[in-house]
């Protein structure tokens, strides 16, 4: 039979669905040498965009969704079915790709019961991204059985209230007149029991919600993070502040529902009870705190109406001082050499200015509710004392009542008044959740269909009329470009400034989607690609290197989980990026500051192109990589990469720099978002020298 461990069935499942991964890879992932068990299988699916589903199930409820799967035998061993029909299940080898058609009669025999199965990765995000509207409220209701022992916790409390004022009320009418000091001190001793049960109450109920809320808190912030990497290029907002402003205000969500404004809600339907039992002791004395809530309710919600007029507000000017801090913290260096820093601080002190004024009309306002909510609590122990005597006067009440009364009121009107006052925080909170639902809910680059996969690339290109336009520009870029790029072509695209090379790059990545027209990637329209999956097959430089805090290393590998020492030492040789990681004492742990602050111009370029050919991909697109290069550094770079392109790598070279069209076989040249020259790289620069003769001439 064939029967393998855990970790070469995976092999094998790879095997089978064309997954990029190798033992070696596994190793590194998970630590040579450990056990190989479910984490280390999770580890190793995650790497190739895959989750692992352990389940278990009987071998006659299989179908052809599970597969292929794993299953796992009685003895440890595991097996891999791929195929199944009426009875049977094909069970295959990775080694030699054959396998057999086995009866699930003598598979049951030797089979735990325990199924794994691999679902895409994608596919659980897109029916996380089905729930976008409401992935907050979903994410509540899953915290659920949480959200219950809160409201039950509340309960208790609640009801307890009920004590203190029922045992003043006992104390006055029946031991005060006659002196019964056993009762006293029994029912004394009960009441401290009451309180200690209170106490614990009070604090398990903090306790549930810190706990709800850090859940949320965890979960949210994973999803934003995943949900904003997957959102469309081109919808994102202009300005990455926007972004960070609208993640950084996600906090006062979490403030709500850990705060006292989440509990003083729940706390709000125990008035009733508590005006009930004011109704059954004291009888028209429910009329008191009615009234004041009656006054209440209107001043609250005025006063909700006019903070969230305010958070708006606040918001909007708080996005501009967001927006601007965020240019000014990273251009400082521009801002001092060009002597704009006098601007740039009368910007940023009108930005101040209105934020100031913003948050005072805020605060001012949160102040004055703040101010006549509190006298809620005196008016009733007023319109109780008053309203008391008469009723005490006409026999209808004891002064036990009325002061069973008097503390039930004030026990009463403190949820409405903890809710007036709460407000204002509620009403940023929301505006909070609106923000970073508008920005999650934007399109994302997976959303609506079925993705395909493409299990090895090619690297045929081929662009169908594509025409785009961006949203903000009043042209289209690109015009109807009609290009076809066979796998293993080396491409250069020139053209001026502005003519749409760096949009056409982008396009083919599926960063902007075409405005009409289609990019048929091997055949598979772009769009219907799964995106990640295809990017893992394509490396690129981009015009500009983007450089991350961490180690010359992590830049490298930025994208790649693990690649041997002797591939990165031959892309830095490349790239021209190894004398400076010789020359740095740590070597490839050198430490990169911040987008790489510490590195010059020429060594960003040099880490990212570095970073591109490490990957070896079908389809490699080097934006402009010598820009920041002397020309020394640029001719060894010539040199030495022919070397190691293999013969089925693509390139698409966007470029400026004359010395490097000798890595080209062919050139694209486009003029105002047009292809207006396609042929081999000698013919163009012939037509190019003599067109630059004529207009000289
Ligand atoms: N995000 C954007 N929003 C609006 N217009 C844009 C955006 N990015 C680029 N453009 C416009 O699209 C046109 C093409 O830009 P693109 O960057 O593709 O040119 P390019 O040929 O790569 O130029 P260069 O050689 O200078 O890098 C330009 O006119 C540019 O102003």
């Amino acid at each position: 039979m064939l029967k393998f461990n855990l970790k070469e069935s995976f092999l094998a499942i790879c095997h089978y669905i064309g997954a990029d991964i190798v033992s070696e890879d596994i190793e590194t992932l998970t630590q040579d040498g450990q056990d190989f068990d479910l984490r280390s299988l999770e580890k190793a699916a995650a790497y190739c965009g895959l989750n692992v589903l352990k389940s278990r199930r009987d071998l006659i409820d299989l179908s052809e969704d599970d597969l292929p799967c794993i299953l796992q035998l009685k003895k440890k061993h595991f097996m891999i079915v791929t195929e199944i029909r009426e009875g049977e299940c094909f069970v295959t080898s990775r080694k030699h790709n054959i396998g057999i058609w086995m009866p699930v009669a003598r598979l049951a025999n030797v089979y735990s019961g325990i199924i794994y199965r691999f679902s895409d990765q994608k596919e659980k995000a897109s029916l996380t991204r089905s729930l976008m509207p409401s992935w907050f409220q979903e994410q509540m209701k899953e915290l659920w059985p949480h959200y219950t022992q809160v409201l039950l916790a509340t309960f208790m409390v609640n009801l307890l209230t009920l004590a203190l004022p029922l045992f003043t009320n006992m104390v006055f009418d029946k031991l005060i007149p006659t002196f019964a000091t056993d009762t006293l001190l029994t029912i004394s001793l009960g009441m401290l029991g009451v309180v200690a049960f209170d106490f614990t109450l009070r604090w398990l109920r903090s306790f549930f919600v810190d706990d709800a809320c850090r859940i949320i808190e965890k979960r949210s912030e994973q999803f934003i993070l995943g949900r904003l990497v997957q959102l469309k290029q081109s919808e994102l907002p202009d300005s990455p502040g926007k972004i960070t402003h609208a993640i950084e205000n996600f906090a006062k969500v979490k403030e709500f529902l850990s705060g006292t404004v989440l509990l003083s809600l729940l706390d709000v339907p125990f008035f009733l009870l508590f005006t009930l039992v004011i109704g059954l002791i004291g009888g028209v004395m429910v009329m008191v705190p009615l009234v004041i809530a009656a006054c209440l309710i209107p001043i609250t919600i005025f006063s909700y109406r006019r903070s969230r007029e305010q958070a708006n507000q606040l918001t909007k000017v708080n996005n501009a001082k967001s927006t601007f801090l965020y240019e000014v913290s990273s251009e400082l260096e521009a801002i001092k050499t060009l002597g704009a820093g006098r601007k740039a601080l009368a910007r940023w002190r009108g930005l101040v200015t209105n934020s100031a004024s913003a948050s005072l009309m805020s605060k001012q306002s949160n102040v004055l509710l703040n101010t006549v909510v509190a006298s809620a609590t005196q008016c009733v122990v007023i319109g109780m004392l008053v309203l008391g005597v008469y009723q005490i006067h006409s026999g209808n009440i004891s002064p036990g009542s009325l002061f069973a009364c008097i503390i039930l009121g004030s026990r009463a009107i403190a949820p409405l008044m903890n809710l007036a006052m709460a407000v204002n925080r509620l009403s940023f909170s929301l505006k909070s959740l609106r923000e970073i639902n508008e920005l999650l809910g934007l399109s994302g680059e997976d959303d609506g269909h079925d993705k395909i996969n493409v299990p090895t690339l090619r690297g045929f290109i081929e662009f169908d009329k594509v025409s785009y336009r961006y949203s903000a520009s009043e042209s289209e870029v690109l015009k109807d470009i009609n290009l076809k790029i066979e796998p293993g072509e080396r491409v250069a695209i020139l053209g001026a400034s502005g003519s749409g090379k760096s949009t056409l790059i982008r396009m083919l990545q599926g960063l902007v989607e075409p405005s009409e027209g289609n990019i048929l990637i091997d055949g598979q329209n772009l769009c219907h690609l799964n995106l990640d999956h295809y990017r893992s097959h394509c490396a690129i430089a981009p015009q500009k290197p983007s450089v991350f805090s961490g180690t010359l290393k992590s830049n490298l590998m930025l994208g790649k989980s693990s690649v041997s020492t002797e591939r990165l030492d031959e892309a830095c040789h490349v790239a021209g990026i190894d004398s400076f990681v010789r020359q740095c004492s740590r070597g490839y742990a050198h430490r990169v500051l911040e987008r790489g602050e510490n590195l010059s111009g020429g060594q960003r370029q040099a880490l990212c192109l570095a970073r591109a050919l490490l990957r070896r991909s079908r389809l490699t697109i080097l934006d402009e990589p010598t820009s920041a290069y002397d020309n020394y550094t640029e001719t060894l770079f010539c040199e030495r990469l022919p070397g190691m392109m293999q013969e089925n790598q693509t390139l698409i070279l966007i470029t400026h720099r004359m010395n490097l069209l000798q890595l080209v076989d062919r050139i694209i040249v486009m003029a105002e978002g047009r292809i207006i020259a396609d042929d081999s790289r000698n013919r163009v620069l012939d037509e190019l020298s003599q067109s630059s003769a004529a207009s000289t001439m």
